[in-house]
């Protein structure tokens, strides 16, 4: 999968051949896109057909990184295809597929006026906030999965551990005791771990600075690095900037949501009933600040045991989805509660690093292709809202 597509001009071709293109571009039109649930009509998809050297080339273009999709894309563009040329003028042609990526820019991200907003992140075109409403539900684990499974997918990625009361991202990617560099006496340079371009408040905290970061200071030294740290050096921004927020519906996180433009938010979850009323508060909170809450993430959904394989929904089951529902958003994926992504994340390997092709990545990787098509689909929607700062 690549950023540049085939130029192909219908013009020179014979009639016959160009109505059959047209058809087939009408056919492709009707493909359902996984990840959004929709035909590729109704998507922002762009769709290109051409024919050359007996040979049909299609191309599809989504507007989030789908790199792990071709095959399957491929395999469903051949059904599709096949049967329609049959018969037709390009029945003996063979037919090759392309599938690409061009990740749009939430709007108000790139406007450079104050009155229209906050201020914009530089070189960041979309930012996604994960959150939970109470700690410990694996907020973290899952902002680092989905940062990851981003990038996996083929998109450029930055990881802001905004987590003041508790930042873990050094301990999940193995970055502890990293110092960030920093440029004219002023810009934090970020961290580089595992193909991601990472900044904690723990890569500034020193014994003593934990203590004192609690109230407004926290909320000070949070804004600092989320404005000061260089994104992107030159032309090649972030198409994501995940960031881990502190747990919690307080002043701190409202007050981050509307400083800056937010692609969206998902909310992560257990089942539990206390922790489904505070992914409630969550859900309101960016509602009430307009940010578009782009799905849950419902963790330690059921337990696998390690000896027999027996699973079962410990914290109850459906939670996750009774809220979509309920707060019309989606859920987003549920990873069950395995040893292997405690291990992961305490250790510095999270499962999408240490297995990219296992179980675990293959939901952390769908969730994030679905939040990042819902951010595609909101771009496109003309009722995006700008976030109000008063
Ligand atoms: N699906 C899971 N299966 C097993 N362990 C998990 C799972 N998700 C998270 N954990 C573990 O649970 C603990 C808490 O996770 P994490 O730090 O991501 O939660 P959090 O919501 O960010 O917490 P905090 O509010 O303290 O920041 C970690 O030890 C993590 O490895």
């Amino acid at each position: 999968m690549t950023d540049h597509q085939h130029d192909h001009d219908h013009q020179d071709l014979p009639e016959e051949v160009q109505t059959e293109l047209e058809r087939l571009a009408e056919c492709l039109g009707q493909l359902h896109d996984p990840a959004s649930g929709l035909p590729l009509d109704e998507l922002d998809a762009e769709i290109e057909v051409g024919f050359e050297d007996d040979t049909v080339f299609v191309g599809v273009t989504l507007g989030y990184p789908c790199a792990s999709q071709e095959e399957s894309w491929n395999t469903r563009v051949h059904e599709a295809c096949l049967p329609t040329l049959r018969g037709g003028p390009l029945g003996d042609a063979q037919l090759q597929f392309e599938l690409f990526s061009d990740i749009p820019a939430t709007p108000a991200a790139l406007s450079t006026s104050p009155e229209q907003g906050p201020a914009p992140l530089q070189g960041v075109k979309n930012i996604v906030a994960v959150a939970s409403g109470k700690g410990g539900v694996g907020k973290s684990t899952t902002a680092v999965n989905l940062a990851l499974a981003l990038a996996a997918e083929g998109a450029s990625v930055g990881l802001l551990d905004a987590d003041i009361y508790g930042p873990s991202l050094p301990t999940m990617l193995g970055t502890e005791g990293v110092r960030p560099q920093v440029k004219e006496q002023k810009f934090f340079v970020p961290v580089e771990a595992q193909g991601l371009k990472t900044m904690s408040l723990g890569y500034l905290m020193t014994e003593e600075t934990p203590a004192v970061w609690r109230g407004p200071m926290a909320s000070g030294a949070l804004n600092q690095i989320l404005t000061q740290t260089l994104w992107c050096e030159g032309a090649d921004e972030l198409d994501y900037l995940v960031v881990d927020m502190p747990p919690g519906t307080g002043d701190i996180q409202l007050t981050l949501a509307q400083k800056t433009t937010l692609a969206g938010a998902v909310i992560v979850t257990t089942p539990q009933d206390l922790a489904l009323k505070d992914a409630i508060k969550g859900v309101e909170m960016f509602r009430k600040v307009s940010v578009p809450v782009l799905g849950i993430v419902e963790n330690m959904s059921l337990h696998t045991c390690s000896n027999c394989g027996h699973s079962e929904p410990i914290f109850g089951s459906g939670g996750g989805a009774r809220i979509a529902a309920d707060y019309d958003t989606r859920l987003l994926g549920q990873l069950p509660l395995a040893m292997a992504i405690r291990e992961g994340t305490d250790c510095g390997r999270p499962s999408v690093a240490a297995d990219p092709d296992g179980e675990v990545a293959g939901f952390y990787r769908e969730i994030a292709r679905r939040a990042a098509a819902q951010i595609w689909l909101n771009v496109g929607d003309e009722e995006v809202p700008v976030i109000e700062t008063s």
